[in-house]
């Protein structure tokens, strides 16, 4: 079963792991700076995949931080967003792992999924409204790496959530927030996620189609956060 694209009016798409392969490039970086952090406390059970998909996929950076060391019990001071990538605290460890997600994308670059492309090209042909909803403040820069900017005339990202005072994912108003800016009524408008946090705060937001985009959450993982419909590539979805 596919969407049938006559009973929506726009688009309200996640980035890194819907768009473009970038929730791999997350993924690593969270790793490197999370599994040094856990060896310099001398604890013994290892970071892992797991723990991403559970605390952090989706999720605004401090608030992935936040989760993370709470599921492991650890207490570190919350700091400022200013804080050096040095600083021990929860946004000194935030700006830990984006200063190695940052040179990733500068040495090797993004291409967006094919699949993806051809989507958003047929949405497109039909004029159905598209924007970007992504925690990430690197949004923008993802977007014009893989040349897919042009697609989203609204993109709310990491940065613009904070200067307007939403509340992230899983809460549902950023989506919210863009299905207005968009002009879309917010009944009408489909919601694609990869991470279970998105797709619950696109079930929160009560909105009639939550496409789940299976990269590692798993089907059930997805099913359970409230997700309508699941694909393994934005390609089934082609009207
Ligand atoms: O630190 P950034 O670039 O603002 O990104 C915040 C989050 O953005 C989400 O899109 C990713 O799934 C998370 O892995 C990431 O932590």
């Amino acid at each position: 079963m596919s969407l049938d694209w006559s009973d929506y009016d726009g688009v309200l798409f996640d980035l890194d792991g819907v768009i473009t392969p970038t929730a791999e490039v997350h993924m690593r970086a969270w790793a490197a700076m999370f599994s040094q952090l856990l060896t310099d406390l001398g604890v013994a059970e290892p970071y892992t995949d797991q723990d991403y998909f559970d605390h952090v996929d989706g999720k605004p950076r401090y608030d992935g931080v936040r989760a993370f060391l709470a599921s492991r019990g650890i207490e570190l001071p919350e700091g400022s967003p200013e804080d050096p990538p040095t600083a021990q605290t929860v946004s000194g460890l935030g700006n830990r792992k984006d200063a190695v997600f940052a040179e990733e994308l500068r040495t090797d670059g993004v291409e967006a999924y094919p699949g993806s492309v051809a989507l958003l090209d047929a949405l497109r042909e039909r004029g159905v409204p598209m924007a970007i909803v992504s925690s990430s403040r690197n949004a923008p820069a993802v977007l014009e790496a893989a040349g897919v900017a042009d697609y989203f005339p609204v993109v709310m990202h990491g940065g613009v959530a904070a200067e307007r005072g939403l509340a992230g994912k899983p809460a549902p108003d950023t989506f919210w927030a863009a299905a207005d800016d968009l002009g879309v009524a917010r009944d009408r408008a489909v919601v694609v996620e990869d991470a279970t946090s998105g797709v619950a705060a696109g079930a929160a937001g009560g909105f009639p189609a939550v496409v789940g985009v299976d990269r590692g959450a798993g089907e059930q993982a997805l099913r359970e956060a409230g997700a309508t419909l699941v694909v393994q590539d934005l390609a089934e979805l082609l009207p």
